[in-house]
């Protein structure tokens, strides 16, 4: 553990392929397992952090299966599975509303390319919200049973924001200023939320940003918790630029 004022290193992970995501399904707060290839992909997201030795000091992960579960099995790997564990619903996924369960290509075929794009990646229109008590809401869920009025039944990328930056501040930032190395196991669009706010994405240019699946995305910070490598590093760059495009595509 550093010693000095230097934070620790932020390690942002997004899960492995989940099965909804091989399905081209809305996943959102469904809370479905890793495919055989997201369990591939979390273990080698744990060989690459081995290999850079950068090995997490502390685990935060939202509360679905397939961001924990990418973080136990990249951990096992790096040999850090005792490592402290902090979990938060602040770091779920976007709550997709009435998107959750449906196929992508579908809507894009039914509602058309813009209409798509917006729901997808617009930063403050969210797709219609869930209906209570329907197959794919989460209103029923123990896990979010003390949530009240915070519990979203839809999300844009604006409302995860701000959602997710008040956890940011109070539990991942003290760990970082503690001088230890921070991973964030958690989502495509949670993480987009994070790097948006790191690197000062503007409204319009986070709609471009996609994350890859398993591929453990570093970043260094200054004192003022300003990223030093803008964008972030990740740590094999080559699988991340194919695995962007993908991202980006999906619904085609
Ligand atoms: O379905 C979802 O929950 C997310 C992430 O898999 O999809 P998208 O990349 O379309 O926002």
């Amino acid at each position: 553990m550093a010693e000095s004022n230097a934070p620790g290193a932020l390690i942002l992970l997004r899960h492995g392929e989940s099965v909804w995501n091989a399905e081209n399904l809305f996943t959102g707060w469904v809370d479905v397992p890793l495919s055989d290839k997201g369990v591939a992909e979390a273990t080698r997201g744990g060989v690459l952090l081995r290999e850079a030795g950068l090995l997490p000091d502390v685990v935060h992960t939202s509360l679905l299966r397939r961001a924990i579960a990418t973080a136990n099995l990249a951990l096992d790997e790096a040999d850090r599975h005792w490592i402290e564990v902090r979990r938060d619903w602040r770091l779920n996924e976007r709550h997709y509303g009435a998107l959750q369960g449906k196929n992508k290509a579908q809507i894009r075929a039914e509602y058309g390319e813009e209409q798509f794009m917006t729901w997808r990646r617009s930063f403050d229109t969210p797709p219609p919200p869930i209906e209570r008590g329907s197959e794919y809401s989460q209103d029923a869920d123990p896990r979010y049973a003390d949530l009240g009025d915070d519990a979203p039944l839809t999300e844009c990328l604006a409302d995860v924001v701000k959602r997710m930056l008040p956890y940011w501040e109070a539990r991942i930032v003290p760990d970082l200023r503690a001088g230890r190395n921070v991973l964030v196991a958690a989502h495509g669009n949670s993480l987009r939320a994070l790097v948006k706010h790191l690197d000062g994405v503007s409204d319009t240019d986070i709609a471009g940003l996609n994350i890859p699946t398993g591929i453990p995305l570093r970043y260094d910070l200054d004192e003022q918790l300003r990223p030093v490598n803008v964008g972030g590093t990740y740590l094999d760059p080559a699988a991340a630029e194919d695995a962007i495009k993908a991202v980006a595509n999906q619904g085609r």
